[in-house]
């Protein structure tokens, strides 16, 4: 084992995984999964758990005979559900010697750097003591707008947060096929991928369970979200023997996702104004300027800039365009709108205007995150 490069390991169990048929939290399926985490913690790992489970544990005893469509029922199942769902995992890891934790949040949480930080200086000290948090989204209070939506996606921006070494989805399917199988049983399993490229994507169909949410669309979001912040990630059946040792050494049935090592590696500061910062405003920059500062790494400069949208400050995320509309990239601008507007309208001189838009280190080239957002 290489105790070096598979240090902290993020592990995401979906609702089919950890509950069953008839709305209930299965102790036999949770009881398997917290065993094989033990494995790993005796090994010397951090593990964080990304765990679904809080709607489908919880609606049976709300009084709902199937999974709530309604959002006023599915978020007073989670409210049933998450506690339960806490208090075994506490159970069952205090009987390995393990403390748990339990860690709810929301976009809008993210959506603020300070907060965003804030996570992950927490969840750093719950790992560096050896606690193994357990992350879900505040399911009970948030609305269907500001949503992750799914905790797949989730679990990739938590396992960027915190730099985790691995990403495991443990799932009700033992990897990616090349068709969704349950439309098409003779389907292949494809074993590795280094890059999501829109055939990739095109294999991804919807949930297959009652109470699965995102299906393999939201699991290869997630595989890019990995992928961008540079770090290796798995989908495999949760009911494998094995699965979660296994996966960590590379020798479990299921479909890897490694990054390219000459890719993006997105530092923590990028993958915030890539994932979660929500861009205020647009600057549409000419070509020229686009091949300068995206292909030839140079400065954006002030007069590159032909058009401004939106009210933004100085600090603030905005979306830059090329002149017909294409997404070049996200970056942090160093003027406010109104400064840009000003220099266009007064012959290009403003006090105080100098000679940079945007470093580059605030600069996140020709990703669009377009993710769906609904439980
Ligand atoms: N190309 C594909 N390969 C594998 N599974 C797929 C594919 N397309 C759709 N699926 C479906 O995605 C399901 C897993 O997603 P989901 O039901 O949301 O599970 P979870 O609760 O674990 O998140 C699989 O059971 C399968 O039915
Ligand atoms: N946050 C929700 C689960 C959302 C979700 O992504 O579910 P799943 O597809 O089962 O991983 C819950 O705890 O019920």
């Amino acid at each position: 084992m290489n105790d070096n490069n598979n240090k902290r390991i993020a592990i995401k169990i979906g609702s089919s995984s950890l509950t069953s048929a008839h709305g209930e939290i299965s102790r036999r399926k949770l009881e398997k999964l917290v065993d094989e985490i033990v494995r790993l913690k005796d090994e010397g790992h951090e593990v964080l758990l990304v765990s679904s489970g809080a709607v489908a544990a919880g609606y049976r005893k709300l009084g709902c005979l199937k999974r709530p469509t309604a959002l006023p029922e599915k978020q007073a199942a989670a409210s049933i559900g998450q506690g339960l769902l806490i208090e075994s995992y506490s159970e069952l890891f205090a009987a390995h010697g393990y403390i748990a934790s339990q860690i709810l949040i929301t976009r809008s949480d993210f959506s603020d750097e300070n907060r965003y930080n804030n996570a992950r200086n927490t969840i750093n000290v719950l790992l560096d003591r050896g606690i193994i948090p357990i992350v879900n989204e505040n399911d009970t209070i948030t609305m269907d707008f500001l949503k992750f939506g799914d905790n797949d996606t989730l679990s990739a921006k938590v396992a960027g947060l915190v730099e985790a070494d691995q990403l495991l989805i443990l799932s009700d399917i033992d990897g990616l096929y090349n068709e969704n199988p349950n439309e098409n049983p003779n389907a292949a399993l494809i074993e590795k991928v280094t890059e999501i490229t829109p055939d990739i994507e095109a294999m991804a169909g919807g949930a297959g369970s009652s109470v699965g949410t995102g299906g393999m669309t939201s699991k290869i979001d997630a595989f890019k979200i990995a992928m961008a912040s540079g770090i290796t990630s798995f989908i495999g059946k949760a009911t494998v023997e094995n699965i979660v040792y296994d996966a960590v050494h590379h020798t479990a049935q299921g479909t890897y996702f490694v990054p390219n090592e000459e890719g993006e590696n997105l530092d923590r500061k990028q993958q915030w104004i890539a994932f979660h910062s929500g861009p205020e405003g647009e600057i549409v920059v000419n070509a020229s300027t686009v091949e300068a500062f995206v292909e030839k790494q140079q400065c954006l400069l002030p007069n590159g800039v032909s058009k401004v949208e939106g009210d933004f400050e100085k600090g603030a995320v905005v979306r830059i365009l090329d002149e017909d509309g294409n997404h070049v990239g996200l970056g942090i601008v160093n003027y406010s709108s109104e400064t840009f507007r000003q220099y266009n309208k007064v012959e290009k001189e403003v006090e105080g205007i100098e000679q940079v838009v945007m470093e580059r280190e605030h600069f996140v080239g020709n990703q669009e995150f377009s993710f769906q957002t609904s439980v």
